[in-house]
């Protein structure tokens, strides 16, 4: 099995995990109140331009151009493709990017920015890899398992839920799993271990952001 899956495979409890939490499930259901919806859209907003930055580190890294346009192609989908509902939601809050500027991020949300700049600080390529991906990784297996539900259909929030179970995106995700494979090849199993370990501490920071609107 190729490192990617066996660190997807050994993830995929945590992930299920978020879909049994409270804001998953209402938000399947469509019974989730829209303020707290609101709210997870806010942090989201916040959290997202700071995942942004972390590609700016690995371009900068980047030895070659494809690797570059691999960047991109993550960072373009972020700031471009997610973002389009994105920005309807906050037109209905009556915002914009600008008015995100002056929140400030909850501590789930500050913890798991503080997690992905520290990587990239490091500015190792393939630990800063391992911090982005659960967040891509987890949505779209997450979103894809609410989408199987029918009933998804129904709910207020399904443009959100459709947009990343979308086919399209699951197979950008297995695009960049291939990449990040190519880049761990050579690697010793201790190296592999140290980069799973920062892969599963991401999708543990997945778990307490679906968590964070059912905190108080
Ligand atoms: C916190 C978080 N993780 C993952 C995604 C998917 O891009 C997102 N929008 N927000």
């Amino acid at each position: 099995m190729s490192f990617m899956n066996e660190v997807l495979e050994k993830n995929i409890p945590i992930w299920d995990e978020c879909i049994t939490t409270p804001f998953v499930q209402e938000m399947k259901a469509g019974t989730l109140p829209f303020e707290c919806f609101k709210e997870y859209m806010i942090q989201d907003s916040i959290y997202l331009k700071h995942y942004a930055r972390v590609y700016g580190k690995e371009i900068y890294h980047a030895k070659t151009l494809r690797d570059i346009q691999l960047y991109y192609s993550v960072l373009s989908f972020v700031t471009d493709t997610e973002s389009a509902v994105r920005l309807r939601y906050l037109e209905q809050f009556d915002m914009t990017d600008d008015d995100i500027e002056s929140i400030a991020p909850l501590p789930e949300n500050q913890r798991y920015i503080d997690f992905l700049l520290e990587t990239a600080e490091r500015g190792d390529e393939k630990e800063m890899l391992m911090a982005v991906l659960p967040c891509m990784m987890s949505y779209s297996y997450i979103f894809r398992r609410l989408a199987e539900d029918p009933k998804s259909k129904e709910s207020r929030y399904w443009d959100f839920i459709e947009d990343y179970a979308d086919e399209r995106y699951a197979e950008s995700c297995r695009e960049w799993s291939r990449f990040t494979d190519g880049k761990c090849e050579t690697l010793s199993d201790t190296e592999k271990e140290k980069l799973s370990h920062i892969f599963k501490k991401a999708s543990l920071l997945e778990l307490d952001f679906w968590k964070m609107p059912y905190r108080r």
